[in-house]
């Protein structure tokens, strides 16, 4: 699991959050919702120590991890999908995958490769294109499938369906459906509601870098309720 305690932190002089709490609990589904430019992206990037003045405490599964390089936090288990695909445009699809791949056997890379064109098969159909040939659902399957070639226990999306077409964002849930059903700790960052309560277990708003609200996917929904106010929906 991984608690935000009292967490501020910002760019360079500015401080963008402000004691945020938060609890993602393992095993779970959580959200982080705001409005623009509220602080959801500044999160990510904290836990990755990708941001200054980090005060507070960021513990992951009970150990403290401010302070630590981004490397030494991917190591720990967590991968992003960062916002903007993120690709290699002159590797192929499968280059791409294996080249985050940290499994020692070739083996075990073409079985965990053959997991992901599972899970897209459109991915199957185009491992010999450069990624840059790939449409743009097609190479944010891609940065899906690479984050989960590097065997996260905690991946974290941030606007993975943002801009793509509904059938691909489809597709996208439906994976995050299969990941969830088995027992991913997910963090999803983005801006449709309605399958985020589908898929969510907790979801978190943030304010102005403080947390706002947090609660079930029913109490989100709920028309007139707090979270649709802070969402301006
Ligand atoms: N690299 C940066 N340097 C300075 N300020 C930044 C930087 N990135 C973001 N900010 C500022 O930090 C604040 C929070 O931005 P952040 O991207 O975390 O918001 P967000 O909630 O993810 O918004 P969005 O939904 O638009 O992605 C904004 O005021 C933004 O202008």
């Amino acid at each position: 699991m991984l608690i935000f305690d009292k967490v501020s932190a910002g760019y360079g002089q500015s401080p963008v959050l402000f004691s945020l709490n938060l609890d993602l609990p393992s095993g779970a589904v959580s959200t982080l919702l705001g409005k623009n430019g509220m602080g959801k992206t500044t999160t990510v990037r904290t836990i990755f120590g990708l941001t200054s003045r980090i005060t507070g405490d960021i513990v992951l599964n009970g150990r403290r991890i401010n302070g630590l390089a981004p490397h030494q936090i991917a190591r720990m288990g967590v991968a992003v999908v960062p916002e903007g695909r993120q690709v290699f445009p002159t590797l192929t699809v499968v280059e791409n995958l294996i080249a985050t791949s940290r499994d020692e056997t070739a083996r075990a890379r073409s079985a965990a490769v053959q997991a992901i064109f599972e899970m897209f098969p459109r991915l199957e159909e185009r491992k010999r294109s450069y990624a840059n040939l790939l449409s743009g659902g097609e190479q944010q399957m891609l940065a899906i499938g690479r984050a989960l070639m590097t065997r996260p226990r905690f991946l974290i999306l941030d606007e993975a369906t943002e801009g793509l077409a509904p059938t691909i964002r489809r597709e996208i849930w439906a994976a995050l459906r299969r990941l969830k059903e088995e027992h991913y700790t997910i963090l999803v960052i983005d801006k449709s509601l309605k399958p985020l309560s589908k898929l969510g277990d907790r979801h978190n708003i943030i304010r102005k870098g403080e947390l706002a609200w947090s609660g079930t996917s029913d109490e989100l929904m709920r028309p007139d309720g707090e979270a649709m106010r802070l969402l301006g929906v």
